[in-house]
């Protein structure tokens, strides 16, 4: 998953380079962080909707063009993959500690 993740973010970053006549990431690109912003909302109601539906082939269609839509605005923001997996370690370490802890706390 990680590398899937590294290896797409690469491409994105080199269609980042080229000319938007060239390359529909790069068309994306151009069209700036408000409509890829939009695209990851779509596509994460998408994925929504196809789980309501039961439509398990679906989740995981949409859920792949959410990853997509969600690295490219990575990708705008200046954003690497690391960032967002190095939040996900530091949960991991918060809440394997909180979960330690006695519950004296209801
Ligand atoms: N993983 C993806 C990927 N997933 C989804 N998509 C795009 O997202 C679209 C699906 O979203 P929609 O259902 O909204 O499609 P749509 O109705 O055509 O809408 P628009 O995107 O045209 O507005 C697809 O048609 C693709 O254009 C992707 N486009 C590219 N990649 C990867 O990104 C890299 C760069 O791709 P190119 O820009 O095609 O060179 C390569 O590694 C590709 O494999």
């Amino acid at each position: 998953m990680t590398d899937d993740l590294i290896r797409l973010y690469a491409a994105i970053l080199e269609r980042q380079q080229m000319d938007p006549a060239l390359s529909k990431t790069a068309r994306l690109i151009a069209a700036g962080p408000k409509k890829i912003a939009k695209k990851v909302g779509e596509e994460a109601v998408e994925v929504a909707l196809d789980a309501m539906n039961e439509d398990r082939q679906g989740v995981i269609n949409e859920s792949a063009d959410l990853l997509y839509n969600l690295s490219v605005l990575w990708a705008t923001l200046k954003i690497h993959p690391d960032d967002v997996f190095a939040e996900i370690r530091r949960r991991e370490a918060l809440y394997g500690i909180a979960e330690k802890l006695p519950k004296t706390v209801a």
